[in-house]
């Protein structure tokens, strides 16, 4: 367990951090002393969350698509102005939506392609811009999704999570001259308001699911927070360029194929 004042003062940023893993994780930061910031698209949902984050500590909201220049921008003026720092950054914000390759559109493989890996660089970008490169001090964590061997029935949030992996290793190199930290938390199955998006019928192959994992369940929003605070902490100060996959080992024993047989399914 970390100390309660094990980021006291730190001021830590978290998108998608309205709901499922990234309210906990704010709310966990909030708990250790930290200062928080959440963002996401949709106002009155985050304005909502924020009321009930803010009993925790000291809280900051504003809505910003992480897919747009202009707002994540804005939102780097707002931590300035209000903060003057930033020291954690932890990219949560995104989804996807199940779907055989064949039938992907490009507007629908865009979509999901700006929203995982382009969003998640450009906050990045900003964010070192604004404050880590200047600071020469920062610490990133980026949540993806275990992706070991392929992600079958979700390629695109696949290739663009294997994206983000290996720009994190990219930017622990380039961006070790400025004490700057980067790495994944990789999830396997958690259960979150993220998993209400699944259609009924992928859902009711959830109990069976869990049974094949070797851990036996999914995993919870506390498993992946957990993961984070570690990453972000001075626990792992020598940690950098990494991706902590955080699934009750799915990635070495788990049926892959599952999601994109009930996807076939529904075409036969
Ligand atoms: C046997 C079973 C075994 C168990 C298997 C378990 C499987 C669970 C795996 C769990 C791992 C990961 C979990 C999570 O990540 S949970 C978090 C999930 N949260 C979300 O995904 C949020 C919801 N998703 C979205 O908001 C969207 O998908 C998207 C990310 C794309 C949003 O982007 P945008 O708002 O820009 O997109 P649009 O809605 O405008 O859509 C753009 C085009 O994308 C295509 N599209 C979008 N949704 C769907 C859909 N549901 N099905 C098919 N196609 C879709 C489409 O082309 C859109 O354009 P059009 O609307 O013009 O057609
Ligand atoms: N639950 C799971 O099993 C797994 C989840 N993940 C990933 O973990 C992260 C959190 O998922 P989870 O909490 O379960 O799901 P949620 O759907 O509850 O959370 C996603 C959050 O991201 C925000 N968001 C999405 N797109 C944008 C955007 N373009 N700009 C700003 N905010 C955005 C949403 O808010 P708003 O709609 O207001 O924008 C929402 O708060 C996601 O990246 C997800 O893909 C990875 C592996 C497994």
């Amino acid at each position: 367990m970390l100390k309660s004042d094990a980021f006291k003062d730190k001021i830590v940023l978290v998108t998608g951090g309205r709901s499922g893993i990234g309210f906990q994780i704010a709310k966990d930061f909030l708990q250790l002393g930290a200062n928080v910031i959440i963002c996401s698209r949709k106002e009155d949902k985050l304005k909502i969350a924020a009321e009930e984050l803010s009993t925790y500590g000291e809280l900051s909201y504003q809505a910003c698509d992480i897919r747009k220049t202009e707002d994540v921008q804005e939102l780097a003026q707002m931590i300035k102005e209000k903060y003057q720092r930033l020291d954690i950054l932890v990219n949560n914000a995104g989804g996807q939506f199940p779907a055989l390759a064949e039938y992907i559109s490009d507007k629908g493989w865009n979509a999901v392609i700006n929203n995982n890996l382009n969003g998640t660089f450009l906050m990045i970008r900003e964010m070192a811009n604004a404050f880590f490169i200047p600071q020469k001090q920062g610490v990133i964590v980026n949540i993806t999704a275990e992706v070991y061997r392929g992600f079958p029935g979700m390629a695109h949030t696949g290739a663009a999570r294997a994206g983000v992996e290996n720009l994190t290793k990219s930017l622990a190199m380039e961006w070790s001259d400025f004490n700057i930290r980067i790495n994944c938390v990789a999830p396997g199955i958690i259960e979150s308001s993220g998993l209400d998006n699944y259609p009924p019928q992928i859902q009711d192959m959830f109990e069976e699911a869990q049974k094949a994992i070797p851990l036996k369940r999914f995993g919870r929003v506390e498993d992946v927070s957990n993961a984070v605070l570690f990453l972000a902490s001075p626990m792992a100060a020598y940690v950098t360029g990494i991706s902590l996959i955080v699934d009750g080992a799915q990635h070495l024993g788990f049926d892959k194929m599952g999601l994109a047989r009930v996807l076939k399914s529904f075409i036969s």
